[in-house]
């Protein structure tokens, strides 16, 4: 399958030559500091720094102000962001027009009544990530490791590319694609081996299983 790959939460120089080594075409780094996977903008800027051209560097964000965005900006060479918050479509334009980057919005599904979302931030962002909805009690807003019933976006598409995302793992993502049509999928609990632990062997089998089908 030729599906392009998000690998997210990365926090180490291991789990990034881990990804870059499977053939992730997207690195992601978290800016959240409740979550397990939270890197510093120093910290962002020391794994970004030597990922070879071609692979996109993607920082995470959630809600963050221009302030925030600005000093990540400056320090770590980033291809991308990705807004994970409650950004609405005014403030995702603003972000692009401020930051000069392509902008993925993530929206969360969890049934019917979130699909329109889709259409309206399809229509601003650059590229729209389509999540499995965080549940009431979580402490993130993503990277919970749980799915959504993928007929929900089966065969559909929007006005900007997608990723699918949300509980993706190297034994069901094969399936997924099919399912859904996902040209990208995006992953990070599914190739970890506690919270926050990438796994080299796990991150493997996911880009494999892909690569295989
Ligand atoms: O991963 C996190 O810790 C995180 C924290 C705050 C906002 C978003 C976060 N992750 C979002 C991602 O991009 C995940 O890759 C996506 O939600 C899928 O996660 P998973 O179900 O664990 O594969």
């Amino acid at each position: 399958m030729d599906t392009r790959i998000k690998i997210c939460g990365l926090n180490t120089p291991e789990s990034v030559a881990a990804a870059v080594g499977a053939g992730a075409n997207y690195l992601g780094f978290v800016f959240f500091a409740k979550s397990p996977r939270n890197v510093s903008i120093a910290q962002a800027h020391d794994l970004a720094i030597d990922v070879p051209p071609g692979v996109m560097k993607v920082a995470l964000v959630v809600n963050a102000d221009d302030a925030s965005l600005d000093a990540i900006n400056a320090a770590v060479p980033l291809d991308m962001l990705q807004l994970h918050g409650h950004e609405t479509p005014e403030r995702v334009a603003e972000i692009r027009a401020r930051y000069g980057l392509p902008v993925m919005k993530a929206v969360g599904v969890a049934s019917s009544a979130d699909v329109p979302a889709l259409d309206r931030y399809g229509a601003v962002a650059n590229q729209i990530l389509v999540d499995a909805k965080a549940p009431k009690d979580a402490d993130l807003p993503g990277g919970n490791g749980v799915s959504f019933d993928w007929r929900l976006i089966a065969k559909r598409g929007w006005n900007a590319p997608w990723m699918l995302a949300g509980g993706l793992a190297p034994d069901n993502v094969v399936e997924a694609i099919r399912l859904t049509g996902a040209k990208q999928v995006d992953v990070s609990s599914g190739v970890e081996s506690a919270a926050g632990v990438k796994d080299a062997a796990k991150i493997r089998a996911f880009c494999d299983a892909i690569r295989r089908a």
